[in-house]
């Protein structure tokens, strides 16, 4: 077990909560990963953040496998961006332990492990809006070939990082547009970027929160496209948290059903589709866009 505690839970409290206990962790969901989460490519294991009295991610257990398309689900206020955010540590976890690739990566900043794989796209608030695309796309290639060539009196992180940015704007599609500034790019196109740039760092499991949300139909379906084409070409493992069911329950290998902070089941699109406690858990929270 790692505790990372904070603050923002007490010693008291952190001591008796059995979930943050490998050993112990019965949670709805621990039944439904066979694999361990040490052996998975992403994993968590009794994973916990609370914020004073709420626990908005309780005690979940996960284990990915090697170039899979996880869906995570649930209702709003599920806990589903707060997982994400204790999984890379962009939040402390208050209890609980993360693996990638079997290796414990619990509460390292992402600045102390540049190179370890696990990436998030960039959210619009992160282009630089008054580069062009390509600039964009390179310069993070860049900022990640520097672990390589700190010492760059050669310019080969330059050098490796503009071939990269090729690269990766022909796999996103945006080659055409690698002389727009990004600040002019439609919606669509400002998330195919933060993939774009998401992948520039060379990721082996990236995550992808929301990455349709706003957009129109077609863009939606282009945005998927995009996001099962880059999964399977590049063997990347993939985490995606996304309200649209139709994506959900179409493009991904299994689903990751969170309710209340825990993980309610996980399963195949088929399995999730007919599960009694999934739908219950939709209607009793129900939204528009979050019914199945
Ligand atoms: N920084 C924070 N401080 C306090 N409470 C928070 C914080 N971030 C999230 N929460 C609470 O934690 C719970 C889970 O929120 P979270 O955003 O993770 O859910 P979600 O499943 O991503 O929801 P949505 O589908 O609406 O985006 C909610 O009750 C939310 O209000």
């Amino acid at each position: 077990m790692t505790d990372t505690s904070s603050d923002d839970a007490t010693e008291a409290e952190r001591v008796t909560d059995d979930a943050t206990d490998p050993a112990s962790v019965t949670g709805p969901g621990t039944d439904h990963e066979s694999l361990d989460p040490t052996e998975a490519a992403l994993g968590a294991r009794g994973l916990t953040k609370r914020f004073g009295e709420l626990t908005a991610v309780g005690g979940v257990d996960l284990a990915v496998p090697e170039g899979e398309l996880r869906a995570i689900i649930g209702p709003n206020g599920a806990g589903k961006t707060t997982f994400f955010n204790v999984l890379t540590n962009a939040l402390e976890p208050t209890a609980g332990a993360v693996y990638l690739h079997g290796e414990e990566i619990t509460g390292t900043p992402q600045y102390a492990r540049p190179h370890d794989g696990l990436v998030r796209s960039f959210q619009s608030n992160q282009l630089f809006t008054e580069q062009t695309v390509h600039e964009n796309v390179r310069i993070v290639a860049q900022t990640a070939e520097q672990g390589a060539f700190s010492l760059d009196l050669l310019g080969r992180g330059r050098d490796l990082a503009t071939e990269r940015a090729h690269e990766v704007l022909e796999l996103t599609e945006l080659d055409d547009l690698a002389e727009e500034t990004a600040k002019n790019l439609s919606h669509g196109d400002q998330r195919r970027l933060g993939i774009a740039m998401a992948l520039a760092t060379d990721p082996s499991v990236l995550l992808l929160d929301e990455p349709t949300s706003g957009l129109g139909a077609v863009e939606t379906e282009t945005t998927a496209d995009l996001i099962e084409d880059i999964q399977s070409e590049l063997g990347l493992t993939l985490l995606l948290i996304e309200h649209d069911m139709n994506i959900v329950l179409s493009r991904s290998d299994r689903i990751t059903v969170l309710h209340r902070g825990e993980v309610l089941t996980t399963g195949t699109p088929e399995e999730i589709r007919n599960d009694d406690a999934v739908q219950e858990a939709y209607l009793g929270e129900r939204d528009e866009e979050g019914s199945l």
